[in-house]
């Protein structure tokens, strides 16, 4: 259908968009993966900040392009930051995605992520688990990722099958492809579109970094590696991309 074609040469486009626009992602990230997902947007062309000091987050997230909330690690003063520097999301009109990370282990944290969903991010992205316990999401863009990306909004369903199991061997692969929807949403309005581009290019870099890996230790810089190499037409080539309705 011209519409999948559409959607998958975008993403090329997208990704030569962030190349060329080097977008800044704020990232109130998790204390078990900072420097790997700072790396990986890094590799693919974004440049990162990492700051959850009340004191300077609010600068921060007014300097930055989009916003990424990762609840992973969750403290008090991390959840102060969030209320700032969501604020400054919603104020300004930035981007902004939730990753509510083990959600489903903490009654606390569920109402936190679910008090952040009400208050209207561009996404929210999960794991299975934490996507089926989460409940409601009008008007957010909620996308299930595992073997089979799925992507939801309205009655609309994009299925991305681009991606290696190696990923579920590494930590922060799941918080990565947040601040990689993050980076691209800060060049494309279309949340959609953003996110298929960012879950393609993750996907598609993982398989490249799977042929020339032996394991999970292995992969994990050579994913770092075809992050930075990856190319609007490797994307072309290889994605796998199906959309139902209703
Ligand atoms: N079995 C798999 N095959 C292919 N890709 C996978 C697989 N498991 C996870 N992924 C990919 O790894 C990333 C992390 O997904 P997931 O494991 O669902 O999140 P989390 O790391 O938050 O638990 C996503 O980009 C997803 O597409
Ligand atoms: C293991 C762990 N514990 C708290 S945050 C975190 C990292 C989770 O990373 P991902 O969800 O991307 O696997
Ligand atoms: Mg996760």
């Amino acid at each position: 259908m011209t519409g999948e074609t559409g959607f998958v040469e975008n993403a090329a486009a997208l990704l030569a968009r962030v190349r060329q626009q080097r977008p800044r992602v704020h990232c109130l990230m998790n204390t078990v993966v900072q420097k790997f997902v700072a790396d990986g947007l890094a590799a693919l062309g974004a440049i990162p900040s990492m700051t959850s000091s009340t004191e300077e987050v609010e600068a921060f997230a007014q300097r930055a392009d989009a916003l990424v909330v990762n609840l992973g690690t969750l403290d008090e003063g991390r959840r102060a930051a969030i209320r700032l520097a969501t604020a400054v999301a919603r104020s300004a009109h930035k981007p902004w995605i939730v990753d509510p990370v083990h959600c489903d282990y903490s009654p606390s944290r569920l109402a936190f992520a679910r008090e952040l969903i009400a208050s209207g991010p561009s996404v929210l992205r999960g794991n299975a688990s934490e996507m089926d316990i989460i409940g409601e999401a009008n008007g957010v863009l909620k996308i299930k990722t595992g073997a089979v990306d799925e992507l939801t909004l309205d009655r609309h369903t994009t299925r991305i099958e681009n991606g290696h199991p190696f990923m579920a061997q590494v930590t922060g692969t799941g918080c990565l492809s947040g601040a990689l929807i993050a980076a691209f949403m800060a060049v494309e309005r279309d949340r959609l579109r953003a996110a298929t581009g960012a879950l393609l290019a993750s996907g598609i870099a993982a398989e490249i970094a799977a042929q020339r890996s032996s394991g999970p230790g292995t992969f994990e810089a050579a994913f770092r590696d075809a992050l930075a190499a990856l190319r609007p037409e490797d994307i072309i080539a290889n994605a796998r991309i199906s959309y139902a309705e209703g």
